[in-house]
């Protein structure tokens, strides 16, 4: 199940053009059953799928350490999700993939959303057969997002992609080593052979980047009053948004473009924070124009403006 966890164009446009003309084509990714790849150039916060689920189900209360929750407590809901579905709906959702193969229909309808379900708010998982079928990479070109406001799930570009270039995105959290990565994604029955897997040279960068997220996190809240230590967090902000950028992992920009901003905000640098919270301001829109995150960044933008 992939964890995650408005665009830059208006949300109208994205979904007609994505209704009429999808910038989009599914067809086999070798190794990997089906994928989705650009039928043309797209730029960077290009809206790829918008998209509601055909049916949700509740998360399981009780969660396990590493594993997340389990699946077999689900099945009820599965089924019942399954069952309120159209005859399209349903043969839809029997035609997606399966990572592994199964018998029995409750089986086979546990595999298939196992395979293919995305996490919405902390309470939900859903199905989107669109969606669905984008496959992983550790250095994904793309971002996902879950409208609150809308019930949607957008797939927007996180750079730019060129024509035939397969559409990726992360089912797991990538600030982990390979070895680490690769076991999550046992659970979705593949080995990833993405360039961050080929080579695991980049793994001791995603575990310092990891540990700079959360030292700070850990003190955007404790204001210090030693200069040093102002800047120290400064320049591990700033450090932390260079190894992103670098390494291509967008994901987790707009957190460290925030933190860049608290952290020069609390040195008395107000020009440095207010050009860090544009940025993290427009990383948020490209995702979605009036989300309550993007608001809150405008608001403390705002903030500092005056
Ligand atoms: C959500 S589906 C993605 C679409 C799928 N390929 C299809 O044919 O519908 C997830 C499954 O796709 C395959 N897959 C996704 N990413 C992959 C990758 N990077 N390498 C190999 N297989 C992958 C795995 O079988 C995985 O269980």
């Amino acid at each position: 199940m992939a964890e995650f966890d408005d665009s830059a164009v208006s949300e109208g446009t994205a979904e007609t053009s994505q209704a009429s003309d999808p910038v989009y084509d599914v067809r086999p990714a070798p190794g990997k059953g089906l994928g989705v790849f650009a039928k043309h150039h797209l730029k960077r916060g290009t809206p790829i799928l918008i998209e509601e689920p055909a049916f949700s189900v509740p998360l399981p209360t009780e969660m396990f350490p590493g594993q997340g929750f389990k699946i077999e407590h689900m099945i009820a809901s599965i089924e019942a999700g399954f069952e309120s579905l159209s005859p399209d709906q349903k043969e839809d959702y029997l035609g997606l993939h399966k990572f592994h193969p199964s018998e029995g229909k409750s089986n086979i309808l546990m595999t298939i959303f196992t395979t293919n379900a995305y996490t919405m708010d902390h309470e939900h998982v859903g199905i989107f057969p669109k969606i669905a079928r984008i496959n992983h990479s550790c250095k994904p070109n793309t971002l996902n997002w879950w409208s609150v406001k809308t019930r949607r799930r957008i797939m927007y570009t996180s750079r730019d992609v060129e024509e035939d270039e397969e559409i990726t995105v992360s089912y797991i959290p990538l600030l982990k080593t390979t070895m680490a990565r690769q076991h999550r994604l046992e659970q979705y029955g593949f080995t990833c052979d993405c360039s961050a897997c080929r080579s695991s040279e980049g793994d001791k960068r995603r575990v310092r980047m990891s540990d700079a997220l959360d030292y700070l996190e850990q003190k955007q809240f404790s204001p210090t009053k030693k200069l040093s230590i102002k800047e120290k967090r400064i320049s591990k902000s700033v450090n932390l948004v260079n190894m992103l950028e670098a390494e291509g992992l967008p994901d987790y920009l707009a957190q460290a473009y925030h933190f860049a901003a608290v952290f020069n905000q609390q040195a008395g640098h107000l020009r440095e924070a207010r050009e860090w919270a544009m940025r993290e301001l427009e990383m948020l829109q490209l995702a979605e124009q009036t989300s309550e995150e993007a608001l809150k960044a405008m608001e403390y933008l705002n903030n500092l403006n005056t």
